[in-house]
């Protein structure tokens, strides 16, 4: 999945800007004045349907996105909103197909004297639908920009790295990453996702990052953090939890030892949790490993590996498998999720200067 390529989405007059330059120039290659007049709206309702088509073909189909992304823009955005706004583009879009002949028919059985005051009304009238839109244009040109930046989860074995903040989660995955691990960004952390790959026995594997949310205790979390915990969660074939008995990450043991409990209760998946910085200090009953010195680092990799199915065997039969104690039951009538609206929530996709930097 890759959302790098979602063109970006004009505003309105840009829309028409366009339309309307193309317009001029074909009205120009005819010769005759009404003629010319018929071709300018011709060509203006085209260019308009045309970009919009194109915006709605530039965002992916939601319903056959992977799980884990539909969750996602469910979080962010609230599906539904997503739906409308691409819905009002289309709208716009038929509207100027509908229209087309007629407005340019108009123009040419008009009286030449009429002919140009009808091309400004079928222009005028195409401006108006154009500007209809506009806050969805903006809007979805927002979520572009979001879009663009969110992790790209293969369907592959993957392992979720959980923990506190500076425990070692991000040096384990660049240790054990062929390459350069990617950062992307989820719009409700502050932090930037590493997610590595490495190739094992042939096979991709990917390890993804848990920034700033399997972090805090549940109490701690907010409705869009549950939620983006269990899209996550839910892209897991195995959770590997990292302690810090050194503490040096900030966090007492306890914590972290309650932490990994209630993790325990979340997920379905297996959990392996190890000890981090043993250069530093211990645990009795972790494998420990160092992240600083590569020490225990492979093996711990390899325990990860040995949840691994069989070549060709599906995931891990606990994916996908995520139970929030404060979850609505799943049936129609009372499970709403709690979409974000993103206008009234704090939340906002972020403005454009703020993801270029
Ligand atoms: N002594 C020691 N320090 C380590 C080791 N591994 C990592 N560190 C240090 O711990 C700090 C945090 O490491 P990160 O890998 O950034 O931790 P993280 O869990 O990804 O942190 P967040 O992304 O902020 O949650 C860094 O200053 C590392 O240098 C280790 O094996 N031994």
């Amino acid at each position: 999945m890759n959302f790098e390529r979602i063109p970006t989405v004009p505003t309105a007059d840009e829309v028409l800007d366009r339309a309307l330059r193309r317009a001029a120039a074909k009205m120009r290659e005819k010769k005759q004045k009404k003629r010319a007049s018929e071709e300018f709206v011709r060509a203006a309702y085209l260019s308009v349907h045309d970009k919009l088509v194109s915006v709605i073909q530039g965002f992916p189909e939601m319903d056959n996105l992977p799980r884990f992304y539909q969750d996602l823009f469910d979080i962010i955005w609230g599906t539904e909103h997503l739906r409308k706004a691409l819905g009002a583009v289309g709208w716009a879009a038929r509207w100027t197909k509908d229209h087309k002949g007629g407005l340019a028919k108009d123009v040419r059985f008009s009286s030449d004297e009429d002919a140009t005051a009808s091309r400004k009304k079928a222009v005028a009238r195409l401006a108006s639908v154009v500007h209809q839109i506009d806050d969805q244009l903006l809007y979805l040109n927002e979520v572009r920009n979001v879009m663009r930046k969110l992790p790209v989860i293969e369907d592959v074995f993957t392992i979720v790295v959980a923990g506190f903040p500076n425990v070692g989660k991000s040096s384990f995955i660049r240790r054990v990453s062929s390459a350069e691990p990617e950062i992307a960004s989820y719009p409700f952390t502050t932090k930037g996702v590493i997610i590595g790959h490495r190739i094992e026995r042939r096979e991709k594997i990917q390890l993804i990052d848990t920034p700033g949310l399997l972090d805090r205790p549940a109490e701690e979390r907010n409705t869009i953090e549950k939620q983006a915990i269990s899209a996550i969660i839910n892209t897991a074939d195995v959770i590997l939890f990292i302690l810090d008995p050194s503490t040096y990450c900030g966090f007492p043991l306890e914590d972290q030892m309650r932490l990994l409990d209630e993790i325990r209760e979340l997920v379905h998946v297996p959990i392996i949790a190890v000890v981090n910085k043993s250069d530093v200090k211990t645990l009795e009953g972790y494998k420990a490993m160092s992240t600083a010195s590569g020490e225990g680092v492979e093996e711990v990799l390899e325990m990860l590996l040995s949840e691994k199915p069989a070549p060709g065997a599906a995931h891990h039969p606990g994916r996908q498998g995520y139970s929030d104690p404060d979850e609505e039951p799943a049936d129609k009538e009372s499970y709403d999720r709690p979409s974000i609206k993103w206008r009234e929530s704090g939340l906002r996709p972020p403005r454009r200067d703020e993801i270029e930097k």
